[in-house]
């Protein structure tokens, strides 16, 4: 085992132009590892809390590399965790910043793996891990938070559930998104594209399921295999004053729930993410109930990577699947103990990017690791196709990733 000699911080740009944390770590072996923090638009109540990449940087430099340098093992991941966390001092790692923290802790995850010799995802899942693929869910038509004037309904994700490799289903999503725009253009409607290269045009959510409808049936007898396709509602965003507000009408929660539960049957939806309000488990329970035989009804800003949300959740049977986000909690420890904890407890992990991304790819590495079912990580778009293109990689077993 190896020490960490030095972490270095510095600011650089993601997806949408501001600035993020970015961390490499040395070790006293010559091991090296570089993470950078994603950011969120649409965040969650009870995320971890995301502080400016300089404060962050400063107040990190100041509490936590010192007690990191020269002291902690690099392979020992809960270690340098744990050290993440005291240094910090609070729940939230309000004090350093989670951005700080998920970057100095994926950059360490990837020194320890360079020191092994071994990929990322070798080093995070053991010798032992299984040998299945996420299904990557694609953003294709989006708006909420992500995009102004579009969807009510913040992403229309595709599913290529039947393919054979994770190749093909990389393909298949891309395929799905150009032809969701060729529907659009048969439709004159112009569109651009939101912060994760999905097509943000300004149609209701009624013309947005019909256009993705036939765009992911053309696709599937196109490649010869299943592709169906989800949502993430983010109704958080779309709750206010008891009601979720679309762009004409609002629903009450009663409304709400039978609405989405519709919409799961007339569209054999496989993926429905925040389907409620982040405070409703209630809510999430009665749609599960309703629905979860035949769809994952999924918590992200519900959960927030959170065990102790999970814990909360799993107690009153509220949807059975967690959104997997190691910046909502700011550690890998705590990604891998919600993951743990919802795969004990049959809820599927989906790992997942944020709007706001860099060229990292440690969620590429994580989602095989532990392998989960699903990963959301767009499906155009530089800062996404390096994690698509990554977990092309991973299943080729290419010798240097
Ligand atoms: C990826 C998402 O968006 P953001 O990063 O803006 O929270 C999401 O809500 O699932
Ligand atoms: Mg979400």
């Amino acid at each position: 085992m190896t020490r960490i000699e030095s972490v270095r911080l510095r600011r650089i740009l993601d997806s949408r132009g501001n600035a993020t944390v970015e961390a490499d770590v040395l070790t006293e072996s010559g091991g090296f590892g570089r993470a950078a923090a994603p950011s969120g638009a649409s965040t969650g109540e009870y995320e971890a809390i995301e502080l400016d990449p300089g404060e962050a940087i400063a107040s990190a430099r100041e509490h936590a590399v010192p007690r990191l340098e020269g002291n902690v093992y690099v392979g020992d991941q809960r270690d340098v965790d744990t050290t993440l966390r005291s240094a910090d001092g609070t729940d939230n790692f309000s004090e350093i910043g989670a951005n700080s923290a998920v970057a100095i802790s994926m950059a360490a995850a990837k020194a320890a793996a360079d020191v092994l010799g071994a990929p990322l995802y070798q080093h995070l899942g053991g010798a032992f891990r299984g040998d299945t693929f996420p299904v990557p869910l694609g953003n294709v038509i989006g708006g909420g938070e992500h995009a102004a004037d579009a969807t009510a309904i913040q992403e229309f994700l595709a599913a290529p559930v039947g393919a054979p490799s994770v190749q093909d289903a990389v393909f298949a999503n891309a395929a799905v998104h150009q032809e969701a725009a060729n529907i659009l253009d048969e439709r004159d409607v112009p569109s651009a594209k939101g912060d994760e290269g999905a097509w943000a045009p300004s149609i209701d959510d009624d013309e947005a399921f019909e256009v993705m409808d036939e765009a992911v049936s053309t696709v599937a007898d196109d490649f010869g295999f299943d592709i169906r396709f989800g949502l993430d509602v983010a109704g958080a965003e779309l709750y206010e004053d008891g009601e979720y507000h679309y762009r004409d009408q609002t629903r009450s929660t009663d409304e709400q729930i039978e609405y989405v539960a519709d919409l799961v049957d007339e569209y054999d939806l496989v993926y429905v993410e925040d389907p409620l309000d982040e405070n409703d488990y209630d809510g999430f329970a009665e749609l599960t109930d309703a629905v979860g035989d035949r769809t994952l009804i999924c918590g992200d800003d519900l959960f927030v990577t959170n065990v102790e949300r999970l814990s909360d959740g799993i107690e009153q049977d509220a949807g059975n699947s967690i959104l997997i986000k190691p910046n909502q909690i700011g550690t890998l420890s705590d990604a891998f103990d919600a993951i743990e904890l919802a795969v004990e407890n049959g809820y599927d992990p989906v790992i997942s990017h944020r709007s706001g991304e860099t060229e990292d790819t440690t969620i590429a590495h994580l989602a095989v690791a532990t392998d989960a079912p699903f990963i959301k990580t767009g499906s155009v778009g530089g800062e996404r196709t390096a994690k698509l293109n990554e977990l092309i990689r991973i299943e080729q077993n290419v010798s240097r990733l």
